[in-house]
């Protein structure tokens, strides 16, 4: 008999699991969304088999449940399984950025049906939505679990299994730890970037022309600023006890580049920015399990009208199918660099290798 799987929240993270989960022959998938149009799309693609609008139905029915919705939205729903009549045992995992009160509200939990392991994919996008979601969304990104007291190993071995399409990396740890990490590489530069945004925003009263400026630095640490606010406002109040103490060690960190600027500490300065560039420079690349979701190549093209096209044309013509393309730093006729994204590694390399050949400036960064 085929598995119920009932995923509530069809958006970018849900709609992603989805789309790997439904590749599995002996599953059936009960789609359930605030939204009527994203099941919608979802029945007709066939990554759902079934639309639901009653919680209380679909979870009997189910043997596991994802919550992939907001994680407000997703506490709430952990606490209405604790008054379901379950005819069964259900395994329940979501998708939240931040653990601890998703954790604390699953731990509170007492029917004896009820299993939970949290989740935690450490991939996503600043787009939202069923029409953002993509399939290889999780391809060797780290997906963190978290089991709750109501779980073991091998409970954690079915989340794993079920959602071994993703080809993610599962790695466990408890919600403290997965709480203080994802606030240092996730919610905190999230601050920080939205900062940037207000920052140029406010010199755009004295300098009009500013935006026009903004060239690849600008535009590759701010990107997610673009995110959906709703989610971000979310996941800043669910970790802000230590966002508050992250940005007191913030403060304190710029008063001292302050110092350093102003008292003409060159070596000091020096060495923090070279300190920092070692770090960043020995952060893993995708192959061994670091966070960006795309295969790229960073192709230089002159500023001249059909460069774009030349290099996609040569790529279709091959039949390399391209996921994102992406202008950086183009100045008017000065070389700019093309960032093209694949959805596999031998796309990445076979589009190198095909472009070399056409002479053109091909970087793959490792
Ligand atoms: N966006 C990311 O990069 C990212 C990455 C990893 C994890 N997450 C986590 O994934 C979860 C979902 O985020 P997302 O980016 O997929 O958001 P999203 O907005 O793309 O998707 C959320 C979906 O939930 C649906 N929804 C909202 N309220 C609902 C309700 N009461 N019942 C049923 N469906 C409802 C929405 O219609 C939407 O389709 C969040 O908990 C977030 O912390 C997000
Ligand atoms: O790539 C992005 O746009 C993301 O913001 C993804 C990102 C992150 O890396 O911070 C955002 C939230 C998550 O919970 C996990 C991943």
């Amino acid at each position: 008999m085929k598995q119920k799987i009932l995923i509530v929240g069809l958006g970018l993270i849900g709609g992603s699991i989805a789309m790997n989960v439904s590749k599995k022959e002996d599953v059936f998938i009960i789609g359930m969304d605030g939204d009527e149009e994203t099941l919608n799309m979802a029945l007709k693609q066939g990554v759902i088999d079934q639309a639901s609008f009653n919680f209380e139905e679909a979870a009997q029915e189910a043997d596991i449940c994802i919550l992939a919705t907001p994680i407000s939205i997703t506490i709430d729903y952990i606490q209405k399984l604790e008054s379901m009549d379950l005819k069964k045992p259900l395994l329940v995992t979501d998708v939240s950025s931040v653990k601890n009160q998703v954790l604390e509200a699953a731990n509170r939990l007492t029917h004896p049906f009820l299993s939970f392991v949290g989740g935690h994919p450490m991939a996503g996008s600043h787009k939202h939505g069923y029409t953002a979601a993509k399939p290889h969304l999780f391809e060797n990104a780290i997906y963190v679990l978290t089991p709750s007291v109501h779980a073991d190993e091998k409970e954690a071995d079915v989340i794993k299994d079920l959602l071994s399409e993703t080809k993610a990396r599962f790695v466990t740890f408890t919600t403290k730890e997965h709480d203080e990490m994802t606030a240092v590489i996730s919610h905190f530069p999230h601050l920080i970037a939205s900062s940037l945004v207000h920052q140029a925003k406010e010199w755009e009263v004295t300098h009009p022309y500013i935006k026009q400026m903004a060239a690849g630095g600008f535009k590759d640490i701010t990107r997610i600023a673009s995110s959906n606010p709703k989610l971000w406002q979310d996941i800043f109040f669910q970790n802000k006890k230590l966002l508050i103490s992250m940005l007191d060690d913030w403060i304190g960190e710029m008063e001292r580049i302050k110092i350093y600027l102003s008292e003409g500490e060159k070596e000091k300065t020096y060495k923090y920015l070279s300190d920092a560039k070692l770090y960043r420079d020995g952060l893993p690349t995708k192959d061994k399990g670091a966070i960006p979701s795309f295969y790229d190549i960073y192709v230089d093209i002159h500023d001249q009208p059909g460069a774009i096209r030349d290099v996609i044309g040569i790529l279709a013509e091959e039949a390399i199918s391209i996921k994102n393309i992406q202008i950086l730093e183009i100045r008017e006729g000065i070389t700019g660099v093309l960032r093209i994204s694949f959805a596999t590694s031998e796309e990445q390399w076979k589009s190198k290798e095909i472009l070399d050949h056409y002479q053109y400036e091909v970087m793959i960064q490792q």
